[in-house]
């Protein structure tokens, strides 16, 4: 066995830590993309506040949270992510989207 280290037990043979460092680019690949995804929504979200805000409409619309969340809890079951764990991040998002809202409408966030 080839290991990276001297030969005690903790060593991680060669081929497993090539292989752990092709999927961990690959994470870090991804996670950059949620970033950037994730930025560009928040981009979008505060444009509907601002709008929300000019025409007094309430910072929540729990009719379209509701559509939603069906929708991404059956596009989870088609790619095999847990939908509750799909509905979860979706309610994390949104949460914090409405907050922006709400000091949008506030008058304390400045236009973009
Ligand atoms: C962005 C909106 O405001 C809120 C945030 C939502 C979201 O982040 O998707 C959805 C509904 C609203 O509670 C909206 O009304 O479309």
């Amino acid at each position: 066995m080839t290991t990276s280290d001297n030969g005690d037990n903790g060593g991680i043979d060669q081929s497993v830590q090539a292989e752990l460092d092709r999927l961990r680019g690959s994470i870090d690949n991804i996670d950059a993309a949620v970033v950037h995804m994730l930025a560009e929504r928040f981009k979008c979200t505060q444009q509907v506040g601002h709008l929300k805000a000019a025409h007094h409409l309430p910072p929540a619309d729990p009719a379209r949270e509701s559509r939603q969340i069906t929708r991404l809890r059956e596009l989870a079951e088609s790619a095999r992510l847990d939908p509750a764990f799909a509905e979860k991040l979706l309610n994390f998002i949104i949460a914090e989207v409405i907050r922006h809202h709400e000091t949008i409408a506030d008058g304390s966030a400045p236009r973009p």
